[in-house]
């Protein structure tokens, strides 16, 4: 009963929601997964065969299962938000609220490209141009991502919001998946940006890890 989350360890999706449930104290079951083994449980509950997959069992009739993590982060928001007493990620007013979600799609856009590097480079004969294309992505997010935090705490406002939460999860992405990326010479403040964040306590308690895929996948 109550809320189950399908995630797995190294994803920057289940994390940015790991850490929304954290920052709002919601109490949830943890199913950790790898979503590229036959193994999974994602195709029972996504059509898009995806994790993060939040499973709501609160007993408000048939268990409801949510996908799509900018979605998933959405449905908090509507059910375990300031009106319902919880913390709320959204900054105030029209226009920081889609800042925030503005950086939220470059931020996902980021990390799908390393998950499109990821596997095109265990390919028997990677193609250049694509992993190209896939860098220039990187690049260019984390160029905006860098313009928007400048020099300040927050992105949005004085306080943590969804542009952090995402923003914050693909750096440390980043750091799993590509720690020899240069990315934090190349953006100094991104990684001063990065490191401050991860010493909050919602993101000590879902620091992202390698996993170990069985199945061949590409
Ligand atoms: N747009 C999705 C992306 C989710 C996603 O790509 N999840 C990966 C796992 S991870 O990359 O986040 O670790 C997955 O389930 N992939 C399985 C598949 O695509 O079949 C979201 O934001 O939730």
């Amino acid at each position: 009963m109550g809320l189950t989350l399908i995630s797995a360890t190294p994803s920057p999706y289940a994390r940015k929601v790991r850490i929304s449930l954290h920052e709002k104290g919601i109490p949830f079951t943890l199913q950790t997964e790898v979503p590229w083994d036959s193994t999974t449980q994602t195709p029972q509950h996504n059509p898009l065969e995806k994790l993060p997959v939040l499973i709501d069992d609160s007993g408000k009739g048939e268990p409801t299962s949510v996908y799509e993590s900018h979605f998933i982060l959405e449905w908090l928001e509507a059910y375990y938000g300031p009106d319902q007493g919880y913390k709320g990620i959204l900054p105030k007013g029209k226009a920081d609220e889609l800042l925030a979600k503005q950086v939220q799609v470059v931020a996902d856009g980021v990390a799908d490209a390393c998950v499109l590097m990821f596997f095109e480079k265990q390919r028997d004969q990677p193609s250049k141009e694509w992993i190209a294309r896939q860098e220039r992505k990187v690049n260019g997010g984390l160029k905006a991502l860098s313009r928007w935090v400048g020099d300040k705490e927050f992105i949005v406002g004085d306080e943590l919001s969804l542009a952090d939460i995402a923003a914050g999860t693909v750096l440390g992405y980043m750091k799993v998946r590509y720690p020899t990326q240069d990315w934090q010479e190349d953006y100094p403040n991104l990684k001063q940006y990065s490191d401050r964040l991860e010493e909050r306590e919602s993101f000590k308690d879902t620091k992202p890890y390698p996993q170990k895929i069985s199945d061949k996948i590409v």
